[in-house]
């Protein structure tokens, strides 16, 4: 089976990962998002739906079938098992449909945007290299609450959850810096595009993927 050249992209909450992954589309990349692969799977009808029900009752569901993610989100950051009893549900079925998306992807290589990339552990075996958006705690935080309603004790509970920021950058083969402006961050991805691009050039060169 063909493998694509596949860049695991990673970050914090609210570092940026998103706003990398578009710009290295806008260059041809395709993005596979493990987020918007979970909102899939618990949207109405999604296929997690029934396991979430009988595992945590009818109370986590919206009048619309899909999840209610206000309320999983208070139960999962307040209680440590809820929180892996809820991943034990959605990781293994998010790892499916990111694999049959890898394969699927048409684009001169494939971004794969984990934000629990590290703390997983699935994807380290499966991504060529790794590239973590970094920005400093504080600007993650504000960046989450001007996008969302969270307040900050919630986003504080959420990163505690992840790796830290000095976890990540050991762990990253490469890393961007965030906290400037979008056309800073795109100044920085540019020459780490072309390198992927050889990368890729050099991979499809030695396995024969087309
Ligand atoms: C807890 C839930 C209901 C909160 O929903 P919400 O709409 O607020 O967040 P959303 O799904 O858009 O995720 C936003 C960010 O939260 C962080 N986050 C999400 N899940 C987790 C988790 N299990 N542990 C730590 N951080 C997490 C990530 O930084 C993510 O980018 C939701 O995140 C969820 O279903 N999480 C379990 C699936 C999961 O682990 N996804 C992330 C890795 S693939
Ligand atoms: N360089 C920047 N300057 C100003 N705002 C930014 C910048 N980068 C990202 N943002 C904004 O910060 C917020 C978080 O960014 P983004 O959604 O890309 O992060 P993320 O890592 O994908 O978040 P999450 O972990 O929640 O999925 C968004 O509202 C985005 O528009």
């Amino acid at each position: 089976m063909h493998r694509p050249w596949v860049l695991g992209l990673t970050g914090g909450i609210g570092s940026g990962k998103s706003a990398a992954a578009d710009i290295l589309q806008q260059w041809g990349a395709t993005v596979v998002d493990t987020d918007q692969l979970a909102h899939q799977l618990t949207a109405p009808q999604g296929a997690a739906m029934p396991a979430l029900i009988q595992a945590f009752g009818t109370a986590i569901a919206a009048a619309d079938g899909s999840m209610d993610r206000t309320v999983m989100r208070e139960r999962v950051f307040h209680d440590p098992t809820a929180r892996q009893q809820l991943e034990a549900i959605l990781h293994p079925m998010i790892q499916h449909s990111a694999e049959d998306a890898v394969q699927q992807a048409q684009g001169v290589y494939v971004v794969l945007v984990v934000p629990l990339l590290f703390e997983t552990g699935h994807y380290t075996q499966r991504v060529h290299r790794t590239l973590v958006v970094d920005c400093p705690e504080d600007l993650q935080i504000a960046r989450v609450m001007q996008r969302s309603q969270l307040d900050a004790d919630m986003v504080r509970r959420i990163m505690a959850q992840q790796w830290n920021r000095q976890q990540r950058l050991t762990a990253a083969d490469d890393v961007v810096d965030n906290q400037g402006s979008l056309d800073e961050l795109q100044a920085q991805l540019w020459p780490l595009h072309q390198a992927y691009l050889e990368k890729t050039r050099l991979w499809r060169a030695n396995t024969g993927f087309a």
